[in-house]
């Protein structure tokens, strides 16, 4: 080998290394939640290699001896879990203002083009984007004004498995409801997101592409916590990086459309895409690349969760609030950070700790719910708690504070039309002996007589 090359590699090693180090020994002197004592560079890795089950269930078997906010170290990045209430309260609602950042991660940087994104660090920026959103999208009005669109959606769904039906020998569909429900919902929200039905091969190739996308920046890249390990991971931020350029590649032909077609009639109005178009004017350097990274959070946001949630409750037959407490659909928060050195429950959160509100924790709490992972749709008669957190911090499917979710009302509005009229429609079944791989529960849909 290249003898300049090996020492180059060599220095850029030594060099990481010493990084991680003063880094870690900055942040060390802090008073952090307790947790597994760090081993020098690699931090809490070994614990979390024996233990086998990923940073969140290491963080959920640490709770007995630790308590409910606790340190788990990934290489130089201290991870602080926050499995109680309470403490999500007092940080996301009385210290809103200093818990509403975002931890920075490398795949997070390419996929949002630089941070430029709704759901990035905030400044005046994301806070434009989250009104924008709220006002021009998922607020009250919108939702109703986007009503004829959701209902052929639902409608679609309700379709593709009667003809299930119909083709089987049984007349009796068999099927993974999270697939037929993604399939459909994927194409409302692209309708949502860009004002135009697009041709069949274009939806297959963005269907192909955000999958694509999505799955390599939900795998874990150990180069985040460990810099000297960023090198062996080049390929990784290479393919997200493709992807990105892919994106927009099918992205940019479709705005560009949009833009000289704005008005027209053959274009619903008001999509997501026009309102960015507005926005553009108040905020310049707006290029096709921040433009496909938001039309991606978009669609991603929307879709996910909520075929997940209707799959759940499915699955559960069919009470929407008691499936989103004993199946969360998101488990944890998105990655919190705070804008200066703050104060929680009598320790120090420094700005360079990622922050994790475990949502699950709080729905699975035996110190608020009887039986918690007892499937019970009862308790939502005797109490009433709304999806916002506006009454107790126990219940929390879609955080809280400034940076809750935005399409909550979208999300509880499709999850309970969607379920009421496949109810309505079908008989359901479990199908006996099936694993859930998760990837959705393979059910038995008989059609009823009308
Ligand atoms: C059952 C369905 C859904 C659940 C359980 C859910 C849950 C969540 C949670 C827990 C967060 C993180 C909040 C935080 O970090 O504190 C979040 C963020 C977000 N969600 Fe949802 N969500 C759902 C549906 C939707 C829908 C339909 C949209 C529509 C576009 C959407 C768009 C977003 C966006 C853009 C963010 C980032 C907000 C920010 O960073 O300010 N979600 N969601």
């Amino acid at each position: 080998m290249d003898f300049f090359l090996v020492i180059t590699t060599l220095t850029v090693l030594v060099a990481s290394i010493l990084f991680d180090w003063w880094y870690f020994l900055k942040l060390r002197s802090k008073r952090l939640p307790p947790g597994p004592s760090p081993w020098p560079i690699v931090g809490a890795i070994p614990y979390l290699v024996r233990h086998g089950g990923g940073t969140m269930k290491l963080s959920q078997s640490l709770q007995s001896k630790y308590g409910k906010i606790l340190t788990v170290w990934l290489g130089k990045t201290p991870m602080i879990f926050i499995h109680d209430p309470e403490l999500t309260y007092d940080a996301l609602v009385k210290q809103g203002a200093y818990f509403s950042n975002r931890a920075k991660n490398s795949t997070m940087g390419i996929i949002s083009s630089g941070w430029r994104t709704l759901s990035t660090t905030e400044g005046p920026w994301t806070v434009a984007l989250r009104k924008n959103v709220m006002t021009h999208m998922l607020g009250p009005s919108r939702l109703k004004a986007f009503k004829p669109l959701r209902d052929r959606a639902y409608g679609d769904i309700v379709n593709d498995l009667r003809s299930v039906a119909a083709a089987a020998e049984d007349g009796v569909a068999q099927v993974n409801l999270r697939s037929v429900a993604y399939n459909r919902v994927y194409r409302f929200v692209l309708v949502l997101t860009f004002g135009v039905e697009l041709e069949e091969n274009l939806i297959q190739e963005i269907l192909l592409s955000l999958g694509e996308r999505f799955r390599l920046v939900y795998e874990f890249a150990l180069g985040d916590y460990l810099s000297f390990w960023r090198i062996f991971e080049l390929r990784h931020r290479q393919k997200l990086k493709y992807q990105q350029t892919k994106l927009i590649e099918l992205f940019a032909p479709i705005m560009e459309r949009l833009r000289r077609l704005q008005g027209d009639e053959g274009i619903i109005g008001g999509n997501y895409c026009e309102t960015l178009f507005q926005l553009e004017k108040e905020f310049p350097n707006f290029d096709d690349s921040v433009l496909t990274s938001l039309c991606a959070e978009f669609l991603n946001g929307a879709i996910h969760t909520t075929t997940l949630a209707i799959d759940h409750t499915m699955a559960l037959l069919t009470v929407v609030r008691e499936s989103l407490r004993v199946r969360s659909t998101a488990v944890t928060t998105l990655p919190h950070a705070t804008s200066e050195l703050r104060k929680l429950g009598g320790y120090e959160i420094p700005t360079d700790a990622v922050v994790l509100f475990v949502l699950e924790s709080f729905h699975l709490d035996p110190t608020h719910w009887s039986e918690p992972s007892i499937f019970k749709p009862e308790r939502f008669l005797e109490n009433d708690l709304d999806v916002l957190g506006t009454k107790n911090f126990s219940f929390l499917p879609f955080s809280a504070g400034r940076r809750i979710c935005p399409g909550s009302q979208l999300a509880m509005l499709e999850i309970s039309v969607v379920v009421a009229r496949l109810v309505q429609t079908f008989e359901w079944e479990k199908v006996p002996n099936v694993k859930n791989t998760g990837l959705g529960t393979v059910l038995r849909a008989r059609p009823r007589s009308v």
